[in-house]
């Protein structure tokens, strides 16, 4: 089993490149099924385990797909498998993101229910909704959701009693051909969504309103496949502008999009870190001395949830009590424990965390419970003192491309390594 070890105590500095964003390329790989014909080459894709699992899907489908030097090419154009198998689903929830394309293609696909997962229970109850709206029958029953239309989808009026991601996907993607016009309404307004809307009208899909509560999409005959450049990642930005403030360092985040960052930047700055628009990304510039605040997560525009853990250990190196509510998943709070085990103050109340901060952290053996927890604790060893060993690094690779290497390249004394390879520090 890997670990990465770090040790506490360098301040970073330097440049980093942001990736290709995960939950933007999950979906358009998704959506690249649609096509009927003509291949889709998509570009910044990062090399992801969970952009393995959703090739191998693709691949299980008939679609053929390839991935090299960071460029995932789709030919959807022979006859697909509309049923994904358990172990795609268990690996990587989004695989229930290849229900909305293959149903609006063949008006049928079958996969593996997804489970509850370490931050929550995550139904699908509302993907199914939008689906059953525009006329499909769907069924769950011995661990699958089998959803089938006799002829073409019809477009629908559909309101999310939560704006949920993977519905609005799901059901843009279902929408893309149906028959007339589909309203969401409160639909999810996360930049991912708006570049999925790019992909799909690139393809000649009509789709408006990505971005905003209500998106209409207004059905065509078929898509065909076309380039496209997956957005940078604001998750992964986000982690590295948290190491830069929690250091007290100074590091240029190449590719961070302010407009995709703004609750981030702007609770950042209320703890007193300097953030900065260049040309190319973000400037963040630790300070010596970090305030508390308070951040509640909520969809987009406000705080995201997959921050909130990275805050969580940035808080702890600040003075004073700030307050952390999670309102987007009912078990988000795993990583507490963990950091517990690094001497942390920390204080669960209904969906809140108080941090009583500044504390000295010290290095311990602590497990990633989910991707961004596992990235947090290696953000809180880097200012502890001696050794964090992390390990569960499954989660961090779902998510994260060579993290310990890039903070390495920024000057942290981290490294990772495998059980068979001798350890070198520690
Ligand atoms: C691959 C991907 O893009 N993952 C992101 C996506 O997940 P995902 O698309 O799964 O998240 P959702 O936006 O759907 O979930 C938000 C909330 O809605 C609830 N819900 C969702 C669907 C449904 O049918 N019924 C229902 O009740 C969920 O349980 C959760 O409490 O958005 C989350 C919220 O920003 C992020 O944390 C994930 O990183
Ligand atoms: C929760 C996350 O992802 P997923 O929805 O793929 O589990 C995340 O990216 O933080």
């Amino acid at each position: 089993m890997d670990k990465i070890i770090v040790r506490g105590g360098r301040q970073l500095s330097g440049t980093v490149k942001v990736e290709g964003a995960k939950n933007a390329v999950l979906p358009v790989i998704a959506a690249s099924m649609i096509a009927s014909e003509g291949k889709s080459v998509l570009h910044e894709v990062p090399a992801l385990a969970d952009v393995f699992t959703i090739k191998e899907v693709l691949s299980h489908m008939n679609a053929d797909v390839s991935f090299k030097d960071n460029t995932v090419t789709v030919d959807a154009s022979k006859p697909l498998k509309t049923e994904a198998p358990f172990e795609y689903v268990r690996k990587m929830r989004a695989s229930v993101l290849v229900l909305g394309p293959l149903l609006a293609r063949y008006g049928h696909a079958k996969v593996a229910m997804p489970g509850g997962c370490a931050i929550g229970s995550r139904p699908i109850d509302l993907h199914l909704k939008g689906f059953e709206a525009m006329g499909a029958n769907v069924h769950v029953g011995n661990g699958f959701v089998e959803v089938q239309a006799d002829g073409r989808l019809q477009g629908a009026k559909i309101y999310l009693d939560v704006p949920s991601v993977g519905a609005t996907e799901n059901i843009m993607m279902a929408a893309a051909l149906a028959d007339g016009k589909t309203i969401i309404e409160n639909s999810a307004k996360e930049p991912e969504i708006v570049d999925l809307a790019n992909f799909l009208n690139k393809m000649g899909a009509k789709v408006v309103g990505a971005g905003t509560e209500t998106i209409r999409i207004e059905g065509v005959e078929r898509l065909h496949g076309v380039e496209h450049t997956i957005i940078p990642d604001r998750i992964e930005a986000g982690t590295f502008m948290v190491a830069a403030a929690i250091t007290g360092g100074n590091i240029l985040v190449k590719g961070a999009e302010l407009e995709h960052l703004r609750s981030l930047v702007s609770k950042m700055e209320e703890m007193g870190v300097k953030i900065k628009e260049e040309e190319d990304g973000l400037r963040v510039i630790g300070p010596k001395r970090l305030k508390a605040t308070d951040i509640k997560t909520l969809p987009h525009p406000g705080f995201p949830t997959d921050m909130q853990s990275q805050m969580m250990a940035l808080m702890l190196n600040a003075h004073g009590t700030s307050v952390i509510t999670e309102t987007v998943f009912e078990n988000r709070f795993m990583h507490v424990e963990e950091f517990r085990r690094m001497n942390a103050k920390l204080k669960i109340e209904g969906r809140s965390v108080i941090v009583e901060g500044p504390t000295t952290l010290q290095g311990a053996e602590v497990a990633a419970t989910d991707l961004r927890a596992g990235a947090a604790l290696i953000l809180a060893g880097l200012t502890a003192e001696g050794y964090t060993r992390v390990t569960e690094l499954i989660h961090i690779d779902r998510g994260y491309v060579n993290l310990a290497e890039k903070l390495a390249s920024l000057g942290a004394d981290i490294e990772r390594v495998s059980d068979k390879e001798k350890i070198s520090v520690g």
